[in-house]
């Protein structure tokens, strides 16, 4: 990916969308090229949460907020051992952070990481063309990558575009996934035992469940029925992820529902559950992703701003309860700025997923609430 990690300092820096539509500005990070997914993001704070994603894996990020890196890079707030976004694009970047737990820049631990970026374009024009066309392949490209006159090639350029891999059909998180079992102890009592299939598990996610007292074993995403029952679960649940669903492999997910062993359901999560119900997932326009959506919890009416980093969605009903092969289902959790699925949940099995992220990392902590519905569904399998 990276060719080179030299300082990128002012070199000339150039973005080329699929669509042919480009932007000049300056290397940030990483000097090289780079290509993935163009998608945009609207959380104004955050971004270390954001760049360690694993579900951002293949996607280069453009953020809305024009100022990021201004409270530095600490060694607390990694979602997981890396950065995994592919490039990250950003208008105005801090020249000096500044926050008590900042160690480096952004721009340094970019470097650092080899990680592409581009700086000082019109981020806001960016957005709003992915708005429209959608979103698509992009790549960053600066220093050699740029030699012999490419800078002013667009058409060469977006040729390159073109032959990097869709993420429509991308099957991706064993690439991203833990490869051997770890545990996360409870914190006090444990009061129950969780299998958490790790297919680009945040780590505020375990966390979350072992403050209420769950010991949570993070499993391979290629974990089978029979490794995920060893654990002796009280309850199983599914993370998030990069990739396209419908790549994905549903064997345990419905061997969970056919033993109606509580299951919760994240992200991916919730399009895998989606998927083994019988709905279709479908890709959305240019998806959700920032720290600001509104959902509306249709149990309770209530609205919650919640954090999220989706593309794809579940195709299922909103006003009608649906059949299907583990009992009825309905959708529990829905957007309120364009409707789409955002949680569904089982009449009659202790199940429910939600599209978002409840462990807020970084973001709202109005969702919490969702790992306490399913230590509620835990503790109701035992009385
Ligand atoms: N955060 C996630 O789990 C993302 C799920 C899936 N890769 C999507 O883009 O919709």
């Amino acid at each position: 990916m990276t060719l080179s990690t030299r300082g990128a300092g002012k070199a000339p820096a150039v973005l080329v969308l699929e669509d042919g539509r480009s932007f000049r500005g300056r290397a940030y990070g990483a000097v090289g090229e780079t290509f993935g997914e163009a998608v945009f993001s609207t959380g104004m704070t955050g971004y270390q949460e954001t760049l360690t994603d694993p579900s951002y894996h293949r996607q280069v990020v453009v953020m809305t907020a024009p100022h990021i890196g201004n409270t530095g890079i600490n060694d607390e707030d990694d979602e997981s051992g890396r950065i995994w976004v592919a490039g990250y694009v950003v208008r105005d970047p801090a020249r000096i952070p500044s926050n008590w737990r900042s160690r480096r820049s952004l721009d340094e631990e970019l470097l650092r990481q080899g990680v592409v970026g581009i700086s000082g374009i019109d981020t806001r024009a960016l957005t709003r063309h992915l708005r429209e066309r959608g979103a698509m392949r992009v790549g960053i490209f600066s220093g050699d990558a740029l030699a012999g006159g490419a800078l002013d090639d667009d058409t060469a350029l977006t040729a390159r575009v073109k032959e990097a891999p869709l993420m429509k059909g991308a099957n991706l998180s064993a690439e991203v996934a833990t490869t051997e079992t770890y545990v996360v102890p409870a914190v006090g009592t444990k009061r129950f035992t969780v299998a958490a299939l790790d297919l680009g598990i945040k780590g505020m996610t375990p966390q979350r469940m072992a403050e209420r007292g769950i010991e949570v074993h993070v499993l391979p995403a290629t974990a089978t029925v029979e490794d995920v029952y060893a654990v002796g679960p009280d309850g199983v649940f599914l993370s998030n992820g990069p990739g396209d669903p419908a790549t994905a492999d549903l064997t345990v997910v419905k061997g969970v529902l056919e033993r109606g062993t509580p299951l919760f359901g994240i992200c991916f999560g919730n399009q895998l559950l989606g998927r083994a119900l019988g709905f279709g997932t479908y890709k959305l326009k240019y998806g959700h992703r920032g720290i600001n959506q509104p959902v509306q919890d249709r149990s309770t009416g209530k609205v919650e701003v919640t954090a999220h980093n989706h593309g794809f969605a579940v195709d299922a009903p909103l006003d009608r309860i649906s059949d299907t092969p583990y009992g009825r289902a309905e959708v529990s959790h829905v957007c309120l700025n364009d409707n789409v699925v955002e949680g569904l949940r089982l009449l009659d099995r202790p199940v429910f997923s939600v599209q978002y992220h409840p462990e807020a990392a970084a973001g709202p902590h109005d969702a919490a609430y969702l790992f306490d519905r399913f230590t509620s569904l835990m503790e109701g399998q035992r009385a």
